[in-house]
């Protein structure tokens, strides 16, 4: 078995996190995300461009690797599913069979992963990118205690932000480690934060996944409610983009909702985790949160309903089927 020569880990509740060897060898410099401008960085840097794992290629992972070799990025993939690889190998990416081998042969790797388990499962499983960690509170005091270094970067923005370059980073942990990735996380984003202490980039991104979740719960329901009292809900889609209420969130999803459309943009089963992720964090400082609680609930339904792999705003399919109970 290989031994990493760097504690590599991910913290439960991550949706991204990078780390690197003791060892780095290049620092680039881009402020804002440019793919064309990233290559020409690239390319005028001396040293050669550091070896980059990428560890889960779903629907964010793969654009999010693939905007990295785009860049010209030396890119090592491995994804559970190993077919998922061949699109980014296509285009030069190069293929370890294991988490584990990713990390040893790579100085920072990224790592897009579904839940707290499958993050626990990449980080410690028997091939895993983590020599130890048996508990995910431990994981980053044991990153510090063994020299490694770990930073949490959950990131806002979907698919097409994903493919885009244009999501937005919500870091933490360690500030030197965000000041030597920063330069990829501007390959793949539009804006970064760094909010501190680990635990800070997951309470933010909980925060603003529990408001979005009851705003399609909501949006649901008023779309809904529009139909019945006779109203076109194609026109309540044009009012709520010209108001004070208005995001880019309705217009874009709207349209396919009026047409019980989804196409999976963000999975309903990773809202409804991220819901109830925050509602676990409200009830640790005692924050009433009855809002989300509703919402949450409906997800749960959808869940049971087979919505899992459709778009979170399949969710407006558990109020039609409660308006005909
Ligand atoms: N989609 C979106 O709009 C956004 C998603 N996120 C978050 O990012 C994360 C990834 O989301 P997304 O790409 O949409 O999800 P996907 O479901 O498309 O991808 C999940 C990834 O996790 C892997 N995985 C799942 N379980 C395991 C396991 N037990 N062991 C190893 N690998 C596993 C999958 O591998 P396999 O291919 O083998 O199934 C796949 O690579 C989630 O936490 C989500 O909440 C954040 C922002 C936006
Ligand atoms: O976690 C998913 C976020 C989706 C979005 O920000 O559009």
């Amino acid at each position: 078995m290989l031994q990493p020569k760097v504690l590599l880990f991910f913290f439960y509740f991550l949706k991204f996190a990078g780390f690197l060897r003791n060892k780095i060898t290049f620092i680039l410099h881009l402020t804002k995300y440019h793919p064309s401008q990233a290559r020409a960085n690239l390319k005028a840097a001396d040293e050669l461009p550091g070896r980059i794992g990428f560890l889960g290629l779903g629907i964010m992972g793969s654009p999010m690797a693939q905007n990295l070799i785009k860049a010209g990025c030396d890119v090592t993939v491995w994804n559970r599913t190993k077919s998922k690889c061949d699109a980014l190998i296509n285009l030069g990416a190069k293929y370890k069979p294991s988490p584990e081998e990713v990390a040893a042969s790579c100085d920072v790797t990224f790592a897009m992963l579904a839940d707290p388990e499958s993050a626990i499962d990449v980080a410690c499983g028997k091939h895993g990118a983590a020599i130890d960690g048996s508990t995910s509170k431990l994981i980053n005091e044991h990153i510090k205690a063994t020299g490694a270094l770990f930073l949490e970067a959950p990131v806002s923005g979907s698919k097409k932000p994903a493919e885009d370059g244009q999501l937005i980073f919500l870091t933490a942990g360690d500030k030197s480690l965000y000041d030597t990735v920063s330069p990829f996380l501007d390959i793949m984003g539009k804006s970064r934060f760094y909010l501190g202490e680990v635990g800070n980039g997951a309470a933010m991104k909980l925060v603003v996944n529990m408001i979005m979740g009851s705003m399609m719960a909501s949006f649901s329901e008023g779309l809904l409610l529009s139909e019945k009292v006779g109203l076109d809900p194609n026109v309540l889609v044009e009012v709520v983009s010209q108001g004070a209420i208005s995001a880019p969130m309705y217009s874009l999803k709207g349209p396919s909702m009026v047409k019980s459309l989804y196409p999976t943009a963000f999975p309903l089963k990773h809202q409804q985790k991220d819901l109830r992720l925050a509602l676990e964090l409200a009830e640790s400082v005692s924050q009433s949160t009855p809002i989300a609680a509703a919402a949450n609930e409906l997800y749960k339904v959808a869940k049971s309903h087979g919505l899992n792999d459709e778009d979170f705003s399949a969710v407006i399919e558990v109020l039609k089927a409660k308006s005909k109970e």
